[in-house]
């Protein structure tokens, strides 16, 4: 290759690597604002070259700005009145009508270079749009769990779309808020090692909870503490019913290779059938209908001298069958999976190497800067150098 040939590839791989990937968020609760925030902190920073952040949008409204928002800016403007953010030389906000959001999504993001969605909602409806973004070549990155964490159809609907598309799925935030779980399960693989089993807390709000709870002051009073601390899912039911656990213990028996069904994971929820009949709204007055039952259990747990976990178990046995199951557990004072504090989720992976002594993972498996420092991993993996 002559030296001026050379030169102009130079030039064009310097630009193709300074190109920043081009970022689109949705959802700003109590996570996505929290991406927000630390997008606005990589302002000025090398971090804050590698992201463009063109559209943020949550059920109500939409900003968009093919040439970038400003973070900072943007993360006002959903929680002021926009003439109230401070301004940072952004010249375009434009407010959208939200409906045309799915349509604004890609057009603004556009065809070329790294293009992400961080979908931070939990939203039933974007979960059923990653599949198709990822045949786009548009790469997802998530902290909800019903795109992998559901019906086995959309999670191989996922993987083939992936390939098909040439684009990455972010899972990292979906398990563990971000803790090394999915990462480490996929390296023992890649290292030649078979997952045996896994076991531990997945929850972080039913850590808070058990970790808390003193069975004097009622429970529903600590579940309201853990929604308010932004631990919980938006509906707490989520959270009590094992359903968050179910998702996420899908997650991870799916990473590990055993391709199970919703159905197949045994789930034992807190939720009695009369809470669990109310609509979203009647949740919070009917909370207390937990309190008795939730005080005996305490108790019982206390006489046996043990403390109540909310533990999820993958096994897997040697005829390439696997059990799945979720629920309130009585474990001992000194038993492995009963320690950590606050918010940890305390995970045990049993492997090859790992036969007798397993690997222990533990951290704060819930809150709003973790899961958005999670999500943000993703992004910077997937935007490259
Ligand atoms: N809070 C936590 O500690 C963690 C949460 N997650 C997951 O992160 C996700 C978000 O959780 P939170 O922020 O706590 O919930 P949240 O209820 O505070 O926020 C959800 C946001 O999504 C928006 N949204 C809903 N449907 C939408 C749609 N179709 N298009 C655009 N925006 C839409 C809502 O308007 C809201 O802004 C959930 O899937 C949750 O499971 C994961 C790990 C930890
Ligand atoms: N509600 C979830 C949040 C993280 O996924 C939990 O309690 O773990």
């Amino acid at each position: 290759m002559s030296a001026v040939i050379a030169g102009v590839e130079h030039a064009r791989d310097a630009r193709a690597v300074a190109a920043p990937a081009r970022v689109a968020l949705l959802g700003t609760g109590t996570v996505g604002r929290a991406v927000l925030a630390r997008l606005a902190g990589w302002s000025g920073t090398p971090l804050g070259t590698r992201v463009s952040l063109v559209h943020v949008a949550n059920t109500r409204r939409v900003l968009a700005d093919a040439g970038g928002l400003c973070p900072r800016r943007a993360g006002a403007a959903f929680h002021a009145r926009l003439a109230e953010a401070p301004a940072c030389g952004v010249d375009a906000l434009q407010a959208q009508d939200a409906k045309a959001e799915r349509y604004g999504l890609v057009a603004t993001l556009g065809q070329l270079g790294t293009r992400i969605v961080i979908d931070a909602t939990a939203s039933e409806a974007v979960a059923g749009q990653h599949a198709q973004w990822l045949a786009q070549g548009i790469h997802v990155v998530t902290a909800c769990k019903l795109g992998q964490g559901t019906s086995l159809a959309r999670w191989r609907a996922i993987q083939a779309a992936a390939a098909h598309g040439g684009s990455q799925y972010g899972d990292s935030a979906t398990v563990g808020a971000g803790l090394p779980l999915l990462r480490s399960l996929r390296e023992l693989q890649a290292g030649g090692d078979r997952i045996h089993a896994v076991a531990g807390v997945l929850s972080g709000s039913l850590a808070w909870l058990f970790n808390y709870y003193d069975g004097l002051r009622p429970f529903s009073a600590f579940v309201r503490a853990a929604r308010v601390a932004g631990y919980t899912e938006p509906d707490p039911r989520d959270d009590l019913s094992g359903e968050d656990v179910r998702r996420k213990l899908l997650i991870l028996a799916r990473a590990a290779g055993v391709q199970l069904e919703a159905g197949e994971v045994e789930v034992s929820s807190l939720v009695p059938p009369q809470l669990a009949a109310l609509s979203a709204g009647e949740v919070d007055a009917a909370l207390p209908s937990l309190d008795a039952t939730l005080r005996e259990r305490f108790a019982q747990a206390w006489k046996a001298g043990g403390k109540l976990r909310f533990i999820a178990r993958l096994e897997r046995d040697a005829c390439g069958g696997a059990q799945a199951r979720v629920g309130l557990e009585t474990l001992a004072f000194d038993h492995p999976l009963a320690g950590g504090t606050g918010t940890d989720n305390r995970v045990a992976i049993w492997s090859d190497r790992y036969r007798e002594q397993p690997l222990l993972i533990q951290g704060p498996g819930a809150g709003a800067q973790v899961t958005a420092a999670g999500l943000l991993d993703d992004v910077l993996r997937i935007a490259g150098r």
